[in-house]
């Protein structure tokens, strides 16, 4: 039987890999590095983190990431064991040494006997004769790769100076102050009318706004960064405002066309607005409000605006160039091109976001690898569990860039959370049948969506046959 071709040893590759070669099957793993290097690797060690040491939380009762290093390890991934032996200390977090845990995942990797490392760039499309390949690239993928997937996925663009908005939970959005409404109530071609939550800011709030964007923190840029420039329609706020007190107000926060529900005769000095992020409507992004503000001061800036003083953010703003797919639209449920299907991706290429999130989507490409040479149906994780979730976001849930009031762009690469699961049905009261009220009933709920995930993991993993397999 040919090999698999992973192509791409970062976070998502070498877990794909790691679970094909497991499952029994060969693997050509192409790595690049270093022949050619990316702007952010410094090494030409496998799984390199190239920035924080983090994995976030491991916290899996209260944490969507928490819970996706659980459902990980529950599959005897890699990445998580060699992450585990490789842990330093940081709180609730999983924090490793950098060195010893690329060190640890290039060795595993290389001692395989059913896997075999090339050090060479795929600089195009790879060869017709490769029956399964997993492209798993990440943000920084080679020119030569990225420009060959674009011909063939047939899209405009696949390469971006990645602007992202801030991204919010809707139940944290007060909607005594906000409301729902499309501007000039326009309908549009699948809209309602209603399309957007808009929140309101007076001529003091606004000025108060502006003083503090201008006097707010940013993020520092690394040089290569530096010297790429921005898309048009993708200035970071502060820029906007530093080019005048009242650009924003007639850019991203023009207050015409709307009517504020709570108050219809007070004219609103400036609106902010936000639009639905993925089908369940569980999360909104912030229109027009790309910045490279450190996440700090995002965070103690926006809750300024009337509306979202409690506002919980699923993702905060940032800009950095990034390669990835208009998933939703060009992946089918198990990542496979649907104008390729013997090309399947994996990791950042696809529009996840973090390393932890990266390795499941490689994990899941390699499950799905697997059980296609079995001869078996594919069978992903269900979207009550954070990687069933994360698979749901990118290849459906979300709503695909070329749709949301046909603006470009709209599809992003996210972080796994609470926001992209369905919700779940949380106890009201406690053991003593008092209500449950403010941050216990939070805790409640997250509780009750991570048990439940956890269940029907298992489920899952004994639908499909999977034993957990020992990563050594
Ligand atoms: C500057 C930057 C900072 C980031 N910081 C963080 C952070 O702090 N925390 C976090 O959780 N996430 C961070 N991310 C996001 C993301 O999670 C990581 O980039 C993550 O490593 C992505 O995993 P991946 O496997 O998809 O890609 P990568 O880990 O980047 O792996 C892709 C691999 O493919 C190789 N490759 C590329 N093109 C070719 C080719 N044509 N042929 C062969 N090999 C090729 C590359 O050399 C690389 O080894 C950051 C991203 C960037 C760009």
């Amino acid at each position: 039987m040919q090999p698999v071709h992973v192509i791409g040893g970062g976070l998502a590759g070498s877990e794909a890999a790691w679970q094909i070669a497991q499952a029994g099957f060969g693997v050509v793993l192409h790595e690049m590095r270093p022949v050619r290097k990316t702007d952010a690797h410094q090494t030409e060690g496998l799984a390199e983190l190239v920035c924080s040491n983090s994995f976030r939380s491991d916290d899996s009762e209260q944490n969507a990431v928490g819970l996706i290093h659980h459902e990980l390890r529950q599959l005897g991934s890699l990445v998580m064991a060699c992450a585990d032996v490789n842990q330093v200390p940081a709180g609730s977090a999983l924090a490793v040494d950098r060195d010893g845990f690329s060190y640890a995942v290039t060795e595993a990797l290389a001692d395989h006997p059913r896997i075999t490392i090339e050090r060479e760039e795929i600089a195009g499309l790879p060869p017709s004769d490769w029956q399964k390949v997993i492209i798993a690239t990440g943000p920084l993928t080679s020119p030569a790769l990225s420009e060959a997937v674009l011909a063939k996925s047939g899209e405009d663009a696949l390469a971006f100076f990645d602007a992202i908005a801030p991204i919010v939970h809707f139940d944290s959005v007060d909607l005594d102050k906000a409301w729902f409404q499309s501007r000039y109530d326009k309908v549009g071609p699948g809209g309602t009318g209603k399309d957007y939550l808009n929140c309101p800011l007076n001529k003091d709030q606004y000025e108060a706004f502006i003083d503090a964007l201008l006097a707010g923190d940013t993020a520092d840029f690394k040089e290569w960064e530096a010297n790429t420039p921005y898309f048009d329609g993708c200035l970071p706020i502060e820029v906007m405002a530093s080019r005048g007190r009242e650009t924003l107000r007639h850019g991203p926060m023009k207050p015409m066309g709307l009517t504020n529900a709570h108050q219809p005769d007070v004219k609103a000095y400036a609106v902010v607005q936000l639009r639905q992020d993925n089908a369940l409507g569980t999360l909104y992004n912030m229109v027009g409000f790309q910045t490279k503000l450190k996440y700090g001061a995002q965070a103690d800036i926006f809750r300024m605006i009337p509306g979202l003083e409690n506002a919980q953010f699923a993702r905060l703003g940032g800009l950095h160039r990034n390669t990835f797919l208009n998933s939703p639209k060009l992946l089918d449920g198990s990542l496979r091109l649907k104008a390729d299907p013997r090309l399947r991706f994996a990791g950042q290429i696809t529009g996840c976001e973090g390393y932890v999130e990266s390795a499941s989507v490689g994990c899941l490409a390699g499950l799905f690898t697997v059980m296609e040479l079995q001869g078996r149906e594919i069978a992903p994780p269900p979207e009550t569990t954070a990687m069933g979730a994360l698979l749901g976001h990118i290849t459906g849930g979300h709503i695909s860039r070329d749709e949301g009031a046909g603006k470009p762009g709209s599809f992003q690469p996210m972080n796994v959370n609470f926001g992209l699961f369905p919700p779940v049905d949380a106890p009201t009261k406690d053991e003593t049948g008092k209500r449950i009220k403010g941050k216990d009933k939070s805790r409640a709920k997250k509780l009750a969506m991570t048990n439940r995930a956890k269940a029907d993991f298992i489920d899952w993993q004994s639908k499909i046959g999977q034993v957990p397999a020992a990563a050594e």
